[in-house]
Formats: C-alpha cells, sequence, structure tokens
C-alpha cells in the first residue's frame, strides 16, 4: 500500500470514474454484507450480528488501518439470561499531524425483516429492481458505511494520497439503542483527542435533492408489562371471571395519545423548546412535496394539512408511537386465549429542551394513575428501555460549508438544510462528550424506507453517495488548510504585537 503522504495531485474526475467503474464490486460488496441478518433485537441472531462486526473490522483492516475491536461485555435479556453483545470497531488509518482528522460512525446491525411481513423479495437477498437495491440494512446503514469504505478504497486503489486521516466507530447495537457505547466513549477519550470531526451517514434526504442533516429527535422507548397470572387461559373457560392483562393494557396504551395524535401524558409538552418567529420562517423556504411524501409513505392522509406543520411535527415536535405487545397472540388463525403476561411497547421521539428522566418520570406517574382507576388486581411493571437524546448541531460550522461544497461538485445541486425525525443516539453523546463538530451526511433518498418492509438504496444514490465522500475529504482536506493559514497568521499577528510591546 502507498504511504499516506504519496505525491500525487487528486482530479475529482479520476476518482469518479473509477467509481462508476467498479459500481458492480460496490453492488457486490452490498449484497455480501445484506446477506447477513445483523438483526440485533432479535437473540437468536446474535451469531451473526457478531460475524457482521467481524466482517466490517476485516474489510476496514484492507484499507491498511489499525483495527481494534473492543468487548462490550454481556447482554442481559428480560428473563435474565445474558449473552454476548457485538464488540465495537475502533479504526485508524492515517495520522499525519498536517491534515485533518475525520471519524466516521455507524452501525451495521439491523431491524427484525421477516418475507412473510410483507416484503416482495428475500430481505437479505440484494435485488435489483429498476435501480433500487432491495434488502434489510441496504440503506440503514450498510450501504452507506460500504460507501464510505469504497470511496477511501478509490483515493488507494488510484494510489492517491487520501487528503485526510481517518478515523471509524462501528457499532453493532445502533438500532436497540446503542447500549454501552457511551461508556465506550468516555473508556477511550484518548482516540477522539486528535480528531476534528464526526461523520454520520444514517438518515435519508427529505425530497429528491441531496440534504445535509443537522438535527435528529430523540427516543425515549417504554415497556408497560401488565400480568394477571403465570399461564394463558381458555377464553371460553375464564372469559367473564377473571381481570384480563390485556384489556387492562389496551386501556392503558389507549391513555397515551389521542387519535390526532396529541400526547395526553399531562406535563410532557411544558419543556418543548417554544417556535420562534426566525425558526417558523425556515420552514416556509424548505422544498418539500407533501404528495411525493405521501405517495412515499403509502398513506392517504397525513395529521397536518401544511407543509410547515408537517415539518415541524416530523422534527422539532414530540410523538408517541405504539410498536406492539409482546406476548399477544399476533399470528394467523382464531385462537381463543386469554394471554396471562403482555408488554406494550412505545415510544416518544423527544425534542429539544425535553429532558428524559422528567420524560420517564411523567410517564410512569401518567400510567400509574390511569391503572389506579381500573381497580385491577394485576401487576403492573413500567420501564424506560432506551433513553436517547436529540442533536441539534450549528449549521455554520466550517464542515457543512466543506459538505456543501462536495454535494454541489458531485450533484450540481445546493443541498437541503434539515432535520430527522428519527434518532442517532449517539449523535448528542459525541457532541456532548468529545466536544467534536457532528455532521450528518445522508445519501439515502426519502422513499428508502427505512425499517420498513422493502427497505432499498438506489444504485444512484449509493454510487453518487460514493462520490460524495470522496470528494468531502478534498474539501475537509482544503478547509483545513485555510483555517491552518489563518491561525499561522494570527500567530504571527501575536508575534508582532508582542514584539512591537516589548
Ligand atoms: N437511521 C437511524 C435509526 O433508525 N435510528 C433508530 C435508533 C433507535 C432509537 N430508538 C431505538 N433505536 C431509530 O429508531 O431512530
Ligand atoms: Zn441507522
Ligand atoms: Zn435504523
Amino acid at each position: 500500500m502507498l504511504p499516506l503522504h504519496a505525491n500525487a495531485a487528486t482530479k475529482l474526475e479520476d476518482l469518479f470514474q473509477h467509481i462508476d467503474a467498479h459500481q458492480d464490486d460496490f453492488v457486490q460488496s452490498l449484497k455480501d454484507w445484506v446477506a447477513v441478518p445483523s438483526d440485533s433485537s432479535d437473540p437468536r441472531f446474535r451469531e451473526q450480528l457478531i460475524r457482521m462486526v467481524q466482517m466490517t473490522a476485516e474489510r476496514i483492516r484492507t484499507l491498511g488501518a489499525t483495527v481494534q475491536l473492543v468487548d462490550m461485555g454481556l447482554e442481559t435479556l428480560h428473563g435474565g439470561q445474558t449473552i454476548q453483545f457485538p464488540p465495537a470497531i475502533l479504526a485508524q488509518l492515517g495520522n499525519s499531524t498536517d491534515k485533518a482528522t475525520v471519524c466516521f460512525y455507524g452501525h451495521v446491525d439491523v431491524q427484525p425483516a421477516k418475507k412473510e411481513d410483507g416484503w416482495k423479495t428475500d430481505p437479505y437477498t440484494i435485488t435489483e429492481i429498476n435501480g433500487n437495491l432491495y434488502g434489510r440494512g441496504a440503506t440503514d446503514n450498510k450501504g452507506p458505511v460500504l460507501a464510505w469504505i469504497h470511496a477511501i478504497d478509490t483515493y488507494i486503489a488510484l494510489q492517491k494520497t487520501i487528503p485526510v486521516n481517518l478515523k471509524f466507530i462501528i457499532e453493532g447495537v445502533e438500532e436497540t439503542g446503542s447500549p454501552g457505547l457511551e461508556e465506550l466513549l468516555k473508556g477511550h477519550e484518548e482516540f477522539f483527542s486528535d480528531v476534528d470531526y464526526i461523520v454520520i451517514s444514517d438518515n435519508v434526504w427529505l425530497s429528491r435533492k441531496p440534504a445535509l442533516t443537522y438535527g435528529t429527535r430523540g427516543n425515549a422507548y417504554f415497556f408497560v408489562e401488565v400480568e394477571s397470572g403465570k399461564k394463558d387461559l381458555h377464553s371460553g373457560t375464564f372469559g367473564g371471571i377473571i381481570h384480563e392483562s390485556m384489556r387492562d393494557l389496551v386501556y392503558l396504551l389507549a391513555s397515551l395519545a389521542d387519535t390526532a395524535g396529541h400526547i395526553l401524558i399531562p406535563g410532557i409538552y411544558d419543556d418543548v423548546a417554544p417556535l420562534t418567529e426566525e425558526e417558523s420562517k425556515l420552514y416556509e423556504s424548505i422544498d418539500f412535496d407533501m404528495e411525493e411524501h405521501k405517495n412515499n409513505t403509502e398513506v392517504n392522509t397525513f395529521l397536518y394539512n401544511t407543509k410547515e406543520e408537517i415539518l415541524q411535527h416530523m422534527w422539532r415536535y414530540p410523538s408517541l408511537s405504539i410498536h406492539g405487545i409482546e406476548g399477544a397472540f399476533a399470528g394467523v388463525g382464531t385462537k381463543t386465549v386469554i394471554p396471562s403476561k403482555v408488554i406494550g411497547k412505545f415510544s416518544i421521539r423527544q425534542v429539544p429542551n425535553m429532558k428524559i428522566p422528567v420524560v420517564e418520570k411523567l410517564v410512569k406517574k401518567h400510567l400509574e394513575d390511569v391503572f389506579a382507576k381500573l381497580n385491577s388486581p394485576n401487576k403492573l411493571k413500567v420501564s424506560l428501555e432506551i433513553g436517547a437524546m436529540p442533536w441539534v448541531a450549528n449549521v455554520d460550522d466550517p464542515q457543512y460549508e466543506a459538505a456543501r461544497t462536495a454535494i454541489r461538485k458531485v450533484f450540481g445541486v445546493t443541498p437541503d438544510m434539515i432535520r430527522d425525525g428519527s434518532t442517532i443516539p449517539l449523535a448528542r453523546t459525541f457532541q456532548d462528550l468529545t466536544k467534536k463538530k457532528v455532521i450528518m451526511i445522508p445519501i439515502g433518498g426519502a422513499d428508502d424506507g427505512e425499517h420498513s418492509q422493502n427497505e432499498k438504496i438506489s444504485r444512484s444514490n449509493y454510487i453518487q453517495g460514493t462520490k460524495l465522500f470522496a470528494s468531502f475529504f478534498l474539501e475537509l482536506a482544503k478547509l483545513h488548510e485555510d483555517l491552518q493559514k489563518k491561525s499561522n497568521s494570527n500567530q504571527v499577528k501575536i508575534s508582532q504585537r508582542i514584539r512591537s510591546q516589548t
């Protein structure tokens, strides 16, 4: 491999040509990765998940990086059993003192997926239809992680100098809220000491136009458990004489929000940052086609009628979603059972300035109050399973300018500046703990269907996204050079001033 200082002027067109010429290889890599069902929420896939992280580490090693697999210890499941957490990857490529250091954060675990959930193709076999690459993890987040790796590979293959030092944090439990990752960051402060920028590419554009993301919502994920006894019962034999846990639970879940989406938990909106006039104007200028968004979402109507309301309720107001009920009969057919223990699962996407402990207290109090009114002898347990904070960046930070320029060079347009309603649990932690500048550069399309059936990334976004990262490295290098020149000239001015005073 060439040293990182190799002396060759890098032409963007050469990089782009190489990427275009190797796009089938890049698609093949995505096929290989998607074929591993690295579902982090189901313990039955744990071996595959660990294998996926190991494959990723191996791939990063082939770039010439030094790679560390950090043991993340044991995960305690709800029944009390423990299983191995997948390790996390910390890697480094290059440590030149005259270059900027960029740390890429991504994940290689995926949401659950089963063909019978309504997938048109096998979720773990990348299938290309009309320029779209369908498969679980294609856009969230295996495609973008690979695009970053391929961008680096392109410099190496062309024997060009990589314009920046690179670091990686890749994890395998993002989809379950990144448990243990905050402790990992706290224990590896030195890893971040020379990092200038942290880049995340784990969300999608808002429309057909490329975008840069400067904010995400957080997530407070709750389990509400109701238990009536130790075993399920025949509804004919026992229906009518027992307090059914499912009936209690449905009542509790229904008390959380109304049909207009308004959360009914007293006090929940108290800390939400007020909408200023300045912020309000931001939404007017965003290019957003509600009809197209509706088509992508495959619903008839949204809860709101204007573009501004829709954007605000996706990005800056909290929302409550009910995800499922563990222990409930959910199969085909007509089983006549009364379940004994059921666990309702719901989450609140929180926004600035809501605080997780306050949300937790309000939710528990509300559910306990509602339950008390039911006069039920059943056992109630409410627990906060994930508490991830919202994140907002400063769009005037220089890395945003570098990314804007890179986007213009690849796509010929100025990107939308957007926020995202979903959560990157570590985004805020990076910002608060490491004090480094964080940027999100999505490469997925608005219709990629993250977490949904038929998740995909288009071949075009995947390949153009690879070009975008390759181009971003060059823009960051220019930015770094400019900042260094400015800092040197300031240093000279200070020295001159000191000399003239003595
Ligand atoms: N693409 C980001 C993403 O999907 N993040 C997950 C993370 C999460 C939050 N709570 C549990 N997991 C998301 O659902 O937003
Ligand atoms: Zn993701
Ligand atoms: Zn996800």
